[in-house]
């Protein structure tokens, strides 16, 4: 592929008749890691926002900005289970806005445990609030603290034509079909149709069964160790069920386990390959320049400086390809 090719539009706002709104679609392949979207809030505003904190803030920008505003899909304009509709310009902000900040909860975004990041601000986005949901996510969202920009990736190679869908805040993917949805429908207030939604019961099962099982091994990884071989099986096993449902999302953080596992009882060899993985996967999700990219960098160039190193006796694990 040439150079010009590259640099073309990532996406195209289109109909999303499964939503019956629109959404951001590939406009070509899009390999693993791709930054798709660097784009800076309109405004932002603390969580403690109102229908005027919002009117004031979009004052502030141009009439073509503010207009765009009021073309944002707006999920709170009827009541629901007993609570009114919001005011038009409340409305639409808590419908598209995204954390931007590093709230108490963004550490564990870093490593992927939680997409129910908080940050002390939130922002509305005139392209990246157009991004549908999806519980099988294949881009992520990473705010740049330094830049004051939302970064979008691509989680996995994505085709043309592909609908480009994040994990909206707050929603545990890793639930089961029925929680999700009414999570999501009383938090975002909409039936959510994604692909994992859309499965038939059979295959519904079968997710909800992995999710579950992925879930139990984030705990169960969490008390092994001492007992680094069990916890390594554990997580060639989260590994393995976060392929098969396509949830990339958690990759850094079970292969950051592995790491640590490793570390303990010396097998630098193997911690080199997990602590790369780690990092890899981190840049396809909040690029190198994120915190823990460079935690995990600085791992692999030297893995001996963890303090956990050696604090069990020497013993060979395996690494991500066996
Ligand atoms: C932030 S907006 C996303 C863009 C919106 N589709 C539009 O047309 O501007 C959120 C709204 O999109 C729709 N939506 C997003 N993800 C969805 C999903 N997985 N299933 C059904 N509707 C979804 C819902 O109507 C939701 O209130």
């Amino acid at each position: 592929m040439s150079s010009a090719e590259d640099t073309s539009p990532a996406f195209q706002v289109a109909p999303s008749p499964r939503t019956g709104g629109v959404g951001l679609f590939a406009t070509r392949v899009l390999s693993r890691g791709t930054l798709i979207l660097s784009e800076a809030p309109l405004f932002t505003l603390p969580p403690t926002r109102t229908n005027s904190t919002v009117l004031s803030a979009l004052s502030q920008r141009t009439r073509e900005e503010q207009s765009e505003f009021f073309t944002l899909w707006n999920a709170f304009k009827a009541p629901h289970n007993g609570r009114p509709p919001l005011l038009p310009a409340l409305g639409i902000f808590a419908t598209n806005a995204l954390p931007c900040g590093d709230g108490p909860e963004s550490a564990k975004e870093e490593t992927g445990w939680k997409t129910g990041l908080c940050g002390p601000r939130e922002g509305v986005f005139l392209q990246a609030s157009r991004l549908n949901h999806s519980c099988r996510p294949n881009i992520c969202r990473w705010w740049d603290p330094d830049m004051q920009e939302m970064r979008i990736r691509a989680l996995r190679d994505i085709e043309p034509d592909e609908e480009l869908c994040m994990s909206y805040v707050g929603v545990d993917i890793l639930q089961a079909r029925a929680e999700r949805t009414t999570e999501i429908e009383e938090v975002f207030r909409f039936v959510c149709t994604c692909e994992a939604c859309s499965l038939d019961r059979e295959e519904c099962l079968e997710s909800d069964r992995k999710r579950a099982a992925v879930r139990r091994l984030f705990e169960e990884i969490g008390q092994c160790g001492k007992e680094p071989t069990l916890g390594m099986r554990k997580v060639q096993l989260a590994l393995r069920l976060l392929q098969e449902e396509q949830l990339v999302h958690y990759e850094a953080s079970f292969s950051f386990d592995a790491f640590q596992f490793c570390v303990l009882v010396s097998d630098f060899a193997n911690a080199k390959a997990w602590v790369r993985k780690a990092w890899e996967a981190t840049c396809n999700t909040s690029g190198p320049d994120s915190p823990a990219a460079r935690t995990f960098k600085m791992y692999w160039a030297n893995p001996r400086t963890h303090q956990l190193a050696g604090v069990l006796p020497r013993m060979t694990l395996s690494g991500p390809g066996s």
